[in-house]
């Protein structure tokens, strides 16, 4: 179990990210990542560096770290004063930052919000952007990324202050961008003090060690991939979300960690040079065994979940997903069908965790709706793999409603960006159903509505409730197509079952004879099964 591992009493996925470095403003001595609660906000990987400490620490006693001469290069570490040479670099790292929000506490207030019930200090942020040539013209133009990228960082608690693109044929391989764009982002950034530069694009370590070189030791590099695990990270609410994030934490630092140990060597004044990459070998080690009680952790939760699935499937109700880009309106849609109180946001990634309730619809019938993560571009792949569990919800379903915003400017490349995604989880071959919402707030309604008419969408208002009759009647119509047709001779003694017919199939005949009723009718494969005896009677009566 997760929670009796001795890794977690001094790290806990929940409480700490990778990628965003939550440390006190004030009141706090010492550097924790637990209790905290007036934190900064801000990516930050150099904060890797004492989680993977913490890690090494737990580790120690649980796993074999390597040979002598390994022991011996960890002794060197562990011979320097480890919380001087903490607190040192934390000054070091931080020390501009921590001195701003401690001496000018007053001019520095209106910086300090509430994120998630937390109390961060905002963090000025500064996005750049590459538009590479052989961009196609369907993707999201370079401005349209960065705005959707400065919403991503809004989101996760940091102030957008400005912003920079370059149009490159390849990106550098040194420091993703152009040497001379890299001098005009370093002058900008010192004119607005900025404390966390964010890549569009996923870097590399090397690019990102390069780039936090250039730009000054006190400002953070990350990049959108960081940016998005980051917000996971805050929003994961259940065991299964919070194993999720962190094994997706724990595959991104994997190939990053080369940046975290030079300042050690710096510090020990070179003279344990190698140090830093040996301690590197030995880190990786450690987050390999961490990713390893992850998987096995997920495997555990994967089994419940296929459990609950399958007692779930046994009840002949369909299961409808919903599916969609993120901020579409999947939640609302489901609050207002089923009366659930799913969180729906104007934030991006509102829902981690799907959420399952019964659709009663006027005409009697019923079908199980689920709501689950949204989708975005440029989605990160080890998220995509980690969230797989999740995501077998969508894999199972009957029918997939792709929720597209229509009032959005780019509804047409959310839309492209929703199928690349389902062509990822491998379910095209599941019906799907195309619905646009938030009609009420698009510019020209009738003009959408014309437009989806031709294309044989329905148009709905998740908040108004408009086009709700025709969204269930095309669920119905759509859900036949994954029905199997029967009839069967059903005994009056078994009503139940006649009732369960009407509720979930489509009934096209009936017929009340002497001992019951004779139906044909179109049901779910699992009520399908469960009518086989009755199905041979009729063959027989045949
Ligand atoms: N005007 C209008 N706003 C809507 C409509 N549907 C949803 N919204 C708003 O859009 C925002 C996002 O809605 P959610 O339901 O949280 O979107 P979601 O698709 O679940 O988003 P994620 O969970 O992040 O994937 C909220 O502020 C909703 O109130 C609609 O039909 N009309
Ligand atoms: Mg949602």
């Amino acid at each position: 179990m997760i929670g009796a591992c001795p890794l977690f009493t001094s790290f806990s996925p929940t409480t700490a990210s990778p990628s965003v470095h939550r440390r006190p403003v004030k009141h706090h001595s010492t550097h924790s990542f637990t209790g905290v609660n007036i934190s900064h906000a801000g990516p930050c990987l150099a904060a890797m560096a004492w989680r993977i400490e913490a890690l090494r620490e737990a580790m120690e006693v649980e796993i074999e770290t390597g040979t002598a001469a390994d022991v011996a290069e960890v002794d060197v570490y562990l011979d320097l004063d480890r919380k001087d040479a903490r607190d040192e670099e934390e000054e070091k790292k931080f020390g501009r930052t921590k001195k701003k929000a401690d001496d000018s506490d007053f001019s520095n207030s209106d910086r300090i919000k509430m994120n998630n019930g937390m109390e961060v200090f905002e963090e000025k942020a500064y996005l750049v952007g590459v538009e590479c040539k052989g961009r196609e013209v369907d993707d999201f133009a370079i401005e349209e990324s960065l705005k959707e990228l400065a919403q991503l960082a809004d989101t996760a608690g940091l102030s957008v202050v400005g912003s920079t693109h370059q149009k490159l044929a390849v990106p550098n391989p040194k420091t993703y961008i152009g040497s001379g764009k890299v001098a005009e982002i370093k002058s900008a950034i010192h004119a607005l003090d900025v404390e966390t530069v964010i890549f569009d694009d996923e870097l590399s370590a090397g690019q990102l060690r390069n780039l936090e070189k250039a730009f000054g030791g006190d400002v953070r590099v990350c990049d959108r991939t960081a940016l998005i695990l980051d917000i996971f990270n805050q929003r994961a609410a259940t065991h299964e979300a919070t194993l999720q994030v962190s094994l997706a934490q724990m595959e991104y630092q994997l190939p990053r960690l080369t940046k975290m140990w030079a300042h050690l060597e710096r510090q020990a004044g070179g003279k344990v040079k190698g140090m830093g990459e040996k301690q590197i070998e030995v880190d990786k080690r450690i987050l390999r065994t961490q990713i390893g009680v992850l998987k096995k952790e997920l495997e555990s939760v994967r089994k419940h979940r296929k459990l609950y699935r399958t007692r779930r499937l046994s009840v002949p109700i369909p299961v409808v997903s919903l599916v969609g880009y993120t901020n579409a309106g999947k939640s609302t849609l489901l609050n207002h069908l089923t009366g659930a109180d799913v969180i729906a946001e104007d934030r991006l990634f509102a829902t981690l965790d799907p959420t399952t309730r019964k659709v009663q619809m006027s005409n009697g019938k019923q079908f199980l709706l689920t709501d689950t993560v949204g989708f975005i571009q440029k989605l990160p792949t080890m998220l995509v793999a980690a969230f797989r569990a999740t995501l077998e919800e969508i894999s199972e379903s009957f029918l997939l409603v792709h929720v597209v915003d229509i009032s959005h400017p780019l509804a047409q490349q959310q839309t492209d960006a929703v199928d690349k995604v389902l062509q990822e989880l491998e379910v095209v071959s599941i019906p799907k159903l195309v619905v646009w919402n938030k009609v009420d707030k698009a510019k020209d309604p009738q003009k959408v509505r014309c437009e989806a008419e031709k294309r044989g969408i329905i148009c709905i208002s998740a908040v108004t409730g408009d086009g709700m009759d025709e969204f269930c009647d095309a669920v119905q119509a759509k859900l036949r197509d994954s029905l199997v047709p029967v009839e069967a001779f059903v005994p009056y003694d078994m009503g139940d079952l006649l009732n369960t017919i009407h509720h979930v199939g489509i009934v096209e005949e009936t017929e009340y004879m002497e001992n019951g009723t004779r139906v044909r009718a179109y049901v779910p494969l699992s009520l399908a099964r469960s009518l086989t005896p009755m199905r041979q009677q009729v063959a027989a009566a045949l």
